[in-house]
C-alpha cells in the first residue's frame, strides 16, 4: 500500500531555553494574582533586609556566599543597570539564614565598567552583608522595587521550586549601579508564620 500523503515524522520543535532571557519583573502593586498582605509587606521593605532578617532571627543572622565571579549577565539585569544586553559584570549569590535556616536567596550584580569606573568592594565582602554596606552609605539611592515570581532554574538545586517570590531593586551611587534581588524561600514564610 502506498503511504501517501507521506506521514513525516513528528516535526522536533526546539524550544530554545534561554536562561539569559530571565524573569520579567513588575512593580509590587501590578502584580497578577496579587500577592497576599504578608507577602507584599516583605516584597516592598525598604529597610534592610539584613536587618529585618536579624530581627526575625532574634540575633541569629548569617550571610552564606554561594559563588562569585564574573559573568555575564541575564538580559534583564543589563537593562535594569541600564547596560548594553551580554554586558559583563560581576556576581554575588548568597543564602540569608536566619536561626540556622537559609531564607532567602540573593543575587547581587553590577557591570564591570561601572566597577572599574566606581570601585566598589562587591567583590571582597566574603560573609559581611552586602546590605550593610549599601545601608550605611547614605550616597547610595534606592530605586523602585520590582517583584516576580523567580524563576525556578535561576535558583540553586537545593531551594529550587517554582513560584517562589523575589523582589529586586537598583542601588545607585555616582556612576555604579548594584542590583540586588531577592527571592524568599519557604523556610523564611515558616519563620515568619510562627511569629505573627
Ligand atoms: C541589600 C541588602 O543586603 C543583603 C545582603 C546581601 C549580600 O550580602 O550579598 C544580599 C542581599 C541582601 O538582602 C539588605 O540587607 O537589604
Amino acid at each position: 500500500m502506498l503511504d501517501w500523503p507521506p506521514r513525516l515524522p513528528l516535526p522536533t520543535v526546539i524550544v530554545p531555553h534561554s536562561v539569559s532571557a530571565g524573569p520579567t519583573w513588575l512593580a509590587t502593586d501590578r502584580l497578577h494574582p496579587a500577592p497576599s498582605a504578608r507577602e507584599l509587606d516583605w516584597l516592598n521593605e525598604q529597610g534592610s533586609l539584613t536587618r529585618r532578617l536579624t530581627a526575625l532571627g532574634a540575633g541569629r543572622f548569617a550571610v552564606e556566599p554561594l559563588c562569585e565571579g564574573w559573568q555575564l549577565l541575564r538580559d534583564d539585569e543589563c537593562a535594569a543597570l541600564g547596560a548594553p544586553s551580554g554586558s559583563e559584570g560581576w556576581a554575588r549569590e548568597v543564602y540569608l539564614h536566619g536561626a540556622g535556616q537559609p531564607w532567602v536567596f540573593a543575587r547581587s550584580v553590577a557591570t564591570r565598567v561601572a566597577l572599574e569606573r566606581e570601585p566598589f568592594a562587591l567583590a571582597a565582602l566574603g560573609n559581611r552583608s552586602l546590605g550593610h554596606l549599601l545601608f550605611s552609605d547614605p550616597a547610595f539611592a534606592r530605586e523602585p522595587i520590582e517583584a516576580c515570581r523567580y524563576p525556578a532554574e535561576l535558583l540553586p538545586v537545593a531551594v529550587r521550586e517554582a513560584g517562589l517570590w523575589g523582589r529586586r531593586s537598583l542601588f545607585r551611587r555616582a556612576g555604579l549601579g548594584v542590583l540586588v534581588a531577592e527571592v524568599f524561600l519557604p523556610a523564611l514564610w515558616r519563620a515568619d508564620a510562627a511569629r505573627r
